[in-house]
């Protein structure tokens, strides 16, 4: 069986295949601000990001969520990282209903999705696949979606085109010149940082994450976008509740950019 989010393959059995769910660097967490230690480290070397625009940016649909693949040079520095980071692909999680979606969670409160911006150590390996099983492999933005009257434009690329790719298994290239920044919030200074896994799936502890504080504004059309899209052909059910629920921090230090 292949896991997934419903009751019979969800998070609670991950285990039994992944046995690496069960342990101490997992992801999501809880982010209590009152408990991250701010450290002036994260600032004197401040995080950098020099994304370049995508010519045929390829959006799809694996089936447990939309991602776009990412094939131009696209890096970040600085901040908790050491060396230089590519981003590889980016793709969100997103809930039933405004409620809940998010897998990080703010003092125990749930955001109706969350964007992930996913890189790899481009300074110590050579590809994603080499990256994403070793403790420094990976790096991944994580942007809090908040619902407002207005569309994201820079999302709008996307969730126009969302219907394009309803089904499993189905992809389009997005308009030319797509650059990724247009999805980061206006204030990248002000991030908490700590060390996880991937949430999905083979759940590698391989993660440097970077949750900003500034969410990103969408519009409830947008989100319907979303929740319109399905885990397989035509007829199955739509992809929601995508989210794994947060894991205990343990021993990890949760460490913000601000105070
Ligand atoms: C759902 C999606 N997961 C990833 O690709 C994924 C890869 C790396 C990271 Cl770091 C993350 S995450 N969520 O921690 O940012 C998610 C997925 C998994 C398996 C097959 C297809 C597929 O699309
Ligand atoms: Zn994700």
């Amino acid at each position: 069986a292949t896991w997934g989010y419903g009751n019979d393959n969800g998070p609670a059995t991950w285990v039994k295949s992944f046995p690496v769910a069960a342990g101490t660097r997992q992801s999501p967490i809880d982010i209590v601000p009152t408990a991250a230690k701010c450290d002036t480290k994260l600032t004197e070397n401040p995080l950098t990001v020099n994304y370049s625009p995508e010519p045929a940016m390829e959006l799809c649909n694996p089936g447990l969520s939309v991602k776009a693949n990412i094939k131009s040079k696209s890096v970040i520095k600085g901040g908790p990282l050491e060396g230089e980071y590519k981003l590889e692909q980016f793709h969100l999680h997103w809930g039933s209903a405004d409620k809940q979606g998010s897998e990080h969670t703010l003092n125990g409160k749930m955001f109706p999705a969350e964007l992930h911006l996913v890189h790899y150590n481009a300074t110590k390996y050579s590809s994603f696949g080499e990256a994403v099983d070793k403790p420094d492999g990976l790096a991944v933005f994580g942007i809090f979606l908040k619902i407002s009257d207005k569309p994201h434009q820079g999302l709008k690329s996307l969730t126009d085109v969302l219907s394009e790719v309803q089904y499993k298994d189905k992809s389009i290239n997005i308009k030319q010149e797509y650059n990724p920044v247009c999805l980061l919030p206006d204030n990248i200074n002000k991030y908490w940082t700590y060390l996880g896994s991937l949430t999905t799936p083979p759940l590698c502890e391989s993660v440097t994450w970077i949750v900003f504080e500034e969410p990103i504004e969408v519009s409830e059309d947008q989100m319907k976008a979303f929740r319109a899209l399905c885990c397989g052909e035509c007829g199955s059910a739509p992809i929601v509740d995508n989210y794994r629920p947060p894991l205990p921090l343990g021993n990890r230090q949760l460490r913000a950019s601000f105070q």
